[in-house]
């Protein structure tokens, strides 16, 4: 068994839509972390059409969530098979529930992340967000009633992961606009949770038209 190379990771969460993809495309351009979305690997595994590929399905089309022992199980293959090369990684969509994290270790088989960055948006901008990329994706996960699904999944199971690391001081809030700036430096006259990436516009408060 290889043992994964101790470097940065960073856990990357947000609600469904939040831009959780879009915004660590920029951080890999920018940074050159290995991106490893928990997302896409679960549906890698429904693509393959495997036995535990046919099970995954079901959950992810009631925009459940699937058991954590699959999820870190693709995760830790994925993140061995890239370590080598990997100058730290980017884990989108994990952890998913509070229940995992704990002191020293989140999950039973990786350690606490460098940092969490947190992606907020707005309800109403996911939604919008999800029905449009729906009508080209193919993702059998975007349609308007498991949206509200794995909406109230996130609000109920995994925002109370973003207080947990709150607490030890280690969440960013990452806003999807404005020039970029090191993923490090804070600006004194923002927040100190905030920092910014290139982008097109806040999440917060993009116009209606967006
Ligand atoms: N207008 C606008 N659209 C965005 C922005 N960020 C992401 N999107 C769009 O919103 C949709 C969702 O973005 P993703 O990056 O796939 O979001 P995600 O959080 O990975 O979503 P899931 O995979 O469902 O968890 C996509 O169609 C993006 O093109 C943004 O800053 N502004
Ligand atoms: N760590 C994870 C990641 C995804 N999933 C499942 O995969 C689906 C899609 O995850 P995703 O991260 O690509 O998308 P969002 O639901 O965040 O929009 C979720 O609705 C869950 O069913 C999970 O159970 N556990
Ligand atoms: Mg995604």
């Amino acid at each position: 068994n290889k043992p994964i190379r101790l470097c940065n990771y960073f856990f990357v969460t947000g609600g469904p839509g939040s831009g959780k993809g879009t915004q660590c495309e920029k951080i890999v351009a920018k940074y050159g972390y290995t991106h490893l979305s928990t997302g896409d690997l679960l549906r890698a595994e429904v693509t393959a059409g495997s036995e535990r590929g046919k099970k995954l399905t079901a959950i992810m089309e009631r925009g459940e969530l699937v058991p954590l022992e699959t999820v870190l199980d693709m995760l830790k293959d994925a993140m061995i098979a890239q370590s080598d090369k990997a100058k730290g990684f980017l884990i989108d969509g994990y952890p998913r529930e509070v229940q995992y994290c704990n002191k020293s270790s989140c999950g039973p088989q990786i350690g606490p992340p460098t940092l969490l960055l947190y992606i907020d948006a707005a309800a109403e901008t996911m939604v919008k967000r999800l029905l449009k990329r729906g009508q080209t994706s193919g993702r059998a996960d975007d349609n308007e009633e498991t949206i509200r699904n794995r909406l109230s999944t996130y609000y109920s199971a995994t925002e109370p992961v973003i207080g947990f690391y709150e607490k030890r001081g280690i969440v960013r809030k990452v806003m999807g606009f404005a020039k970029g700036v090191s993923i490090y430096q804070e600006k004194k006259a923002q927040s100190p949770h905030t920092f910014h990436l290139s982008g097109d516009s806040p999440t917060r408060a993009e116009s209606s038209s967006d």
